[in-house]
């Protein structure tokens, strides 16, 4: 049951098991994290399971990284840009001999990571009568959109008007009553923010930005 499965509280705790004291972001609590946000979003119906499907594939890329015989070198990803950079194992200009490089991956789903920042920071600061899709919609606009085509863009906005009310959504977290899982979203933010900066930083740092 797919429903039972999810909590918030576990997608939640692998965000904070994601920084290390060095403040490495570690990939295994990552992917978890990842995972974690899947079954929520499979919960939402069938109109969400193209993205699902999406983030899947990059998920699998990066486990398959960290079965490999290089899974040391995915073990954070400090270590990975490292290890793909040093060995030039990252298209830079055009995707060509390393299509599914683990920086261009991770890259996805980093900004995926700051629409999702932004959306639950709507959602925690956001009155009880407030839509759920338009919060959704507006956080995507201002994050994730400026990665997309425009057919993209239009279903991910038809999907978006499928959303319950904001009470219901909060609900489907499985954390008991929406004021606690207000409660719960209060003591994630920083580590999800945490998370999206060292990330943001890093791929910076690299010029990794732009990634095909
Ligand atoms: C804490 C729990 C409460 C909130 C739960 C929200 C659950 C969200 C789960 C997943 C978020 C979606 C992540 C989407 C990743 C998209 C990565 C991406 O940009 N992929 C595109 C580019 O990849 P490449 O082609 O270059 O390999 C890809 O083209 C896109 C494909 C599908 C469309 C993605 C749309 C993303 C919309 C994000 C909003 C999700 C809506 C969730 C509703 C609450």
């Amino acid at each position: 049951d797919e429903q039972a499965d999810f909590n918030l509280k576990v997608v939640l705790i692998s965000f904070k098991q994601c920084l290390n004291e060095k403040e490495e972001v570690l990939m295994d609590p990552y992917i978890t994290g990842w995972k974690g946000l899947v079954r929520f979003l499979n919960n939402l119906g069938t109109i969400f399971s193209f993205i699902s499907k999406d983030v899947i594939a990059k998920i699998q890329i990066m486990e398959r990284f960290r079965s490999s015989d290089q899974k040391d070198h995915y073990s954070s990803l400090q270590a990975m840009v490292q290890y793909e950079m040093d060995n030039k194992l990252v298209d830079l200009q055009k995707r060509s001999e390393h299509p599914d490089s683990g920086c261009r991956t991770i890259l996805r789903l980093h900004r995926a990571l700051h629409w999702l920042q932004m959306f639950l920071e709507g959602l925690r600061t956001s009155q009880e009568d407030c839509k759920t899709s338009v919060l959704c919609t507006d956080s995507y606009n201002t994050t994730l959109a400026n990665y997309h085509p425009w057919l993209i863009r239009k279903a991910v906005t038809v999907a978006f008007c499928t959303l319950p009310s904001r009470n219901a959504f909060l609900e489907t977290m499985n954390v008991g009553p929406p004021e606690e899982a207000v409660e719960m979203l209060n003591e994630a933010m920083p580590f999800i923010c945490q998370v999206y900066q060292i990330t943001q930083k890093l791929f910076e740092e690299h010029s990794l930005l732009d990634l095909p």
